[in-house]
C-alpha cells in the first residue's frame, strides 16, 4: 500500500528577473517528497530560496518548469480556480508574523477561512473554539489580536492555519518573532497538533534547536534540495 505523498516537488525550477536582462536562478530541479505524518525542516542561509520554495509549494506562485503535486494532484498547467481550491482545502500557512486581521477577534480570525470555504457559521464557531482551546486560548477568544501577547497571536495564527483541516502545513519561521522560551513552547504545541492530526509539514527555520524535533532536515545548495 503506497499512499500518494501529500507534497511532491518534481524538477521545480524558478528564476527571478531583475532588470531587463539579469536572471537570478533560485531553484534548479528541486525535488522533495513529503508523506502524511512527516515533519521536514528546511534550513538554508538567508536569500537561498526558502520562501520561494514555500510559496511554490503553497501554490502562491508558479514554477518556471517542473510540477508541484498536492495530495496526488498535479498542478502543472492547472487553472487558477483549481489552484485556489487546492490551496484552501489542503494547505495551511503559518508565517513569522501572525498576519491576523486586527479588527476581528481571535475566534473570528479562526472562523473566517472556514466560512470562506463554505462551512456554516455555527460549525465554524465550534471548530474555532475547539482549536483555540487546544492552544490554551479559551479565555482569549473575544480578544482582538492587538490585545494578545506575541505567543498568543502566533497560537491563534496556527489555529487558523489548521481550521480547514489541511493535509499540508507550510511554516516560514513560525516562531522567529518570539523570545526563545515562548518560541519553544509555541513550537512544541505546533508539532503536537501536526503529529496528532497526521499532517505533513514543511518548516523553514534558522533555529537549530528545533531541528532534532523534526523528522528530517533538508537544505538548499545551489538551488537544489539536499538532505542535511
Ligand atoms: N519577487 C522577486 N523578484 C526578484 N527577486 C526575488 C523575488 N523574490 C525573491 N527574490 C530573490 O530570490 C532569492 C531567494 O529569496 P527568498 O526570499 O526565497 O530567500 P530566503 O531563503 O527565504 O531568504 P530569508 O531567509 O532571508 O527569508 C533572493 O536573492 C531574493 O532577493
Amino acid at each position: 500500500m503506497n499512499e500518494a505523498p501529500v507534497l511532491a516537488l518534481r524538477g521545480v525550477e524558478k528564476s527571478y528577473r531583475s532588470g531587463d536582462h539579469d536572471v537570478l536562478p533560485v531553484l534548479r530541479e528541486a525535488e522533495l517528497t513529503l508523506h502524511a505524518g512527516e515533519i521536514v525542516a528546511l534550513v538554508a542561509p538567508s536569500g537561498t530560496g526558502k520562501s520561494t520554495l514555500l510559496h511554490l509549494a503553497g501554490l502562491l506562485d508558479t514554477p518556471d518548469d517542473g510540477d508541484i503535486v498536492i495530495c496526488g494532484q498535479s498542478t502543472r498547467g492547472m487553472a487558477e480556480a483549481g489552484r485556489t481550491a487546492l490551496r484552501r482545502d489542503q494547505i495551511g500557512f503559518v508565517y513569522q508574523f501572525h498576519h491576523l486581521l486586527g479588527e476581528f477577534s481571535a475566534r473570528e480570525n479562526v472562523m473566517l477561512p472556514q466560512m470562506i470555504a463554505g462551512r456554516p457559521k455555527a460549525q465554524a464557531k465550534a471548530e474555532a473554539e475547539r482549536l483555540l482551546g487546544m492552544f490554551g486560548l479559551s479565555h482569549r477568544m473575544e480578544h482582538l489580536p492587538g490585545k494578545l501577547s506575541g505567543g498568543e497571536q502566533q497560537r491563534v495564527a496556527i489555529a487558523r492555519a489548521l481550521a480547514n483541516a489541511p493535509a499540508l502545513l507550510l511554516a516560514d519561521e513560525p516562531t522567529g518573532n518570539l523570545d526563545a522560551r515562548t518560541a519553544d513552547a509555541v513550537f512544541t504545541e505546533l508539532l503536537d497538533a501536526v503529529r496528532q492530526k497526521g499532517l505533513a509539514a514543511l518548516v523553514a527555520t534558522h533555529n537549530e534547536e528545533l531541528l532534532p524535533r523534526m523528522d528530517r532536515v533538508v537544505t538548499l545548495r545551489d538551488g537544489i534540495l539536499v538532505p542535511r
